[in-house]
């Protein structure tokens, strides 16, 4: 049985035609993806012209687990009367859906119009200086997923990958905001400590399960990105006491009005 992702293209065309109809905004300027902790940032962006669950779209997951179900929303950005499309559903690399099912919303924004991606996500400091709660702009990733979203012999530069003009932009709005490189690893489980001192060793001060394969995927189809990191735990070993569960959600739920009102800046610049 064919399916729809056995053509990325077409399935992304497929998407962005389907968005366009179904939320009457025909191209959209600029997409987000929105990880663990930046649920919030979507309602200071703009006034929500429609929502759509993620899983009607045309080669976006059915939802995992029955009654958590991503949507699609198409926001009107207030002060510059651009449309946002945020992606409200990632499927990450672990799911076992393939790295096609992985940037599929990347590739649809693009097909939507989008000419900016922002890229979000929770993740594993390897910094003791940033507590869980601290946003961190990523400047560069370290992909150790052993796979690549780009298919043949298409060799992608990916320097600058991570936008030095929007991370300046970014770092007008919140001057503390400090760089770090993130790496991304497969999981779905955590890091030992020992991966965790290798990524340290390696470069690495952020440590995740997304971002990177999507990134790559939008400089291939022509995006400009940002992306940005809110780091929820101190990662495997780098902290003496690690958090409880309810630590790290509060920590992240701590970090909410920050960076909503970042992301919400950088949207209207
Ligand atoms: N790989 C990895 N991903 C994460 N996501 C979150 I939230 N915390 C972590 C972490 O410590 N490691």
């Amino acid at each position: 049985m064919t399916e729809l992702l056995d053509d990325p293209r077409a399935a992304a065309q497929a998407a962005a035609e389907y968005i366009a109809t179904a939320t009457g905004v025909e191209r959209h300027d600029i997409a987000l993806v929105l990880g663990s902790g930046w649920g919030g940032a979507a309602g200071l962006i703009g006034e929500t012209v429609a929502e759509l669950p993620s899983s009607d779209v045309p080669g976006f997951a059915k939802p995992a687990v029955a009654g958590h179900v991503g949507t699609l929303r198409s926001i009107k950005v207030e002060k510059t009367g651009k449309h946002a499309l945020v992606l409200g559903a990632r499927t990450h690399l672990y799911e076992g859906r393939g790295v096609r099912a992985v940037v599929h919303g990347v590739r649809t924004a693009a097909a939507a119009g989008a000419s900016t991606l922002v890229l979000t996500n929770g993740c594993g400091g390897l910094r003791e200086e940033w507590p869980a709660g601290t946003p961190v702009l990523i400047s560069d990733h370290i992909n150790l997923t052993a796979t690549s979203p780009i298919e043949g012999a298409n060799f992608v530069d990916l320097t600058d990958l991570y936008s030095p003009r929007l991370r300046a932009l970014a770092r007008e709005i919140d001057p503390s905001l400090p760089d770090g490189v993130y790496v991304q690893f497969r999981g779905p489980h955590y890091e030992t400590p020992a991966e965790v001192r290798m990524a340290q060793r390696i470069g690495g001060d952020l440590v995740g399960m997304s971002t990177a394969l999507e990134a790559i995927a939008a400089r291939e189809a022509g995006l400009e990105v940002l992306g940005v990191s809110l780091v929820t735990n101190p990662a495997a070993g780098i902290s003496a006491t690690p958090l409880s569960h309810a630590e790290v959600i509060e920590a992240g739920q701590a970090a909410g009005p920050r960076i909503s009102a970042l992301l919400a800046a950088v949207v209207a610049t």
